[in-house]
């Protein structure tokens, strides 16, 4: 996985240096200040490469066409540094760390390294940030960064003040430029938007990917046996939602898929005031989800939530629903 020097394998079980993302899939995460020296790796690309996009895909592919993937590292970190500087400003996530983390082995990277985005981070100018890093790694000759990054504290470091240090660090700096889609460039930001405006079809062009929700099934209060559409309600999400809503959407389960309708909304017809809950019912499946992992993707807004006078009335209308997924799964399919 990542910098496998002894010592850092050492300080993962150091509560001081490592934290455990709220992630059942436990990554790992290395404090900057504590990495030992790693004389393997001479390519990096640093980034949070939230969401994984196309542009940044570009920014993996320009990494691996430097050396072999032995000799490249992609350092990102635990969380969006917003998260740190200004929480209120910090964006929900479009990829939990282990998602993030199987998709860059999936893009061909070895070696990942997750780095605790906190305040003395935070506090690290980007001269010392640079002279660390390539203390850390001494045959460092290359670092692949979209054109916007920013980095060291009040984001004073950004691709120009790489490039002035490119002689006396003999550190290249190689920047890739933003990838347009339908006349903008592709970001995280635009992903975020798109989501939030339901817009998954549009979110999974510029991700070039199909965008994932990934949880864990937890018990609810077996009301959706009783009408008839057993719901396995998701818990442990780290990820950005579409807002509530009625979707269809195609259901990853243990390698096999499903066919699957989800609410993700209050169920104002069975409860008053009740929290917000991800629910999947999936087609043509029978059996115990509770504690399983499950990943929805092809999500497809179908209809509002709605209050309904009876349970009947709801089944009937989840039935609708079910139809209309089908109707728009189907024709794909078949
Ligand atoms: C496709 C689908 C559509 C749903 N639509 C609504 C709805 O419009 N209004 C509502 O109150 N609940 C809706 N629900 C939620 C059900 O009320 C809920 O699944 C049921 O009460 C079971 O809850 P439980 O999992 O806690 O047992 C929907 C559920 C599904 C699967
Ligand atoms: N087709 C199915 N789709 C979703 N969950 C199912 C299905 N068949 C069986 N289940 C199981 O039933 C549970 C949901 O039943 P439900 O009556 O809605 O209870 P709960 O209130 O615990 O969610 C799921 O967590 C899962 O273990």
């Amino acid at each position: 996985m990542c910098l496998p020097s002894p010592k850092s394998q050492e300080s993962a079980g150091n509560e001081k240096d490592i934290s455990l993302a709220d992630d059942p899939q436990q990554v790992e995460i290395f404090s900057f200040f504590a990495l030992e020296e790693n004389p393997q790796i001479e390519n990096i690309a640093i980034g949070v490469f939230d969401g994984l996009h196309l542009g940044h895909q570009k920014i993996l592919e320009r990494l691996l066409s430097l050396g072999t993937a032995e000799s490249c590292l992609v350092l990102s970190f635990d969380r969006h540094p917003l998260a740190v500087i200004s929480p209120e400003q910090a964006p929900p996530s479009l990829l939990s760390l282990s998602q993030k983390k199987n998709l860059l082995h999936l893009y061909g990277i070895k070696h990942i390294l997750f780095v605790q985005f906190d305040q003395r981070l935070r506090q690290l100018r980007a001269e010392p940030f640079l002279i660390t890093l390539k203390k850390i790694f001494p045959r460092l000759r290359a670092i692949v960064v979209g054109e916007d990054f920013r980095f060291g504290l009040n984001a004073e470091g950004n691709v120009a003040f790489l490039k002035e240090r490119e002689r006396n660090l003999r550190v290249q700096t190689v920047v890739v430029p933003p990838l347009i889609r339908y006349g903008e460039p592709i970001s995280s930001t635009r992903i975020r938007k798109a989501i939030v405006q339901r817009n998954i079809w549009l979110a999974s062009e510029l991700l070039g990917r199909s965008y994932r929700i990934e949880g864990y099934v937890a018990a609810g209060r077996g009301a959706g046996k009783e009408i008839g559409f057993p719901t396995a309600n998701l818990e442990g999400i780290a990820q950005l939602l579409p807002p509530p809503g009625v979707y269809g959407c195609q259901v990853e389960y243990k390698n096999e898929i499903f066919f699957g309708v989800a609410n993700y909304g209050r169920r104002p017809t069975v409860q008053e005031g009740g929290e917000l809950v991800l629910e999947v019912h999936l087609l043509n499946f029978s059996g115990n989800l509770y504690g399983e992992k499950l990943s929805l993707f092809n999500i497809q807004f179908l209809r509002e939530e709605k209050k309904f006078l009876s349970l009947p009335e709801l089944k009937s209308q989840i039935e609708k629903d079910i139809q209309k997924a089908k109707e728009f799964f189907m024709p794909k399919f078949f």
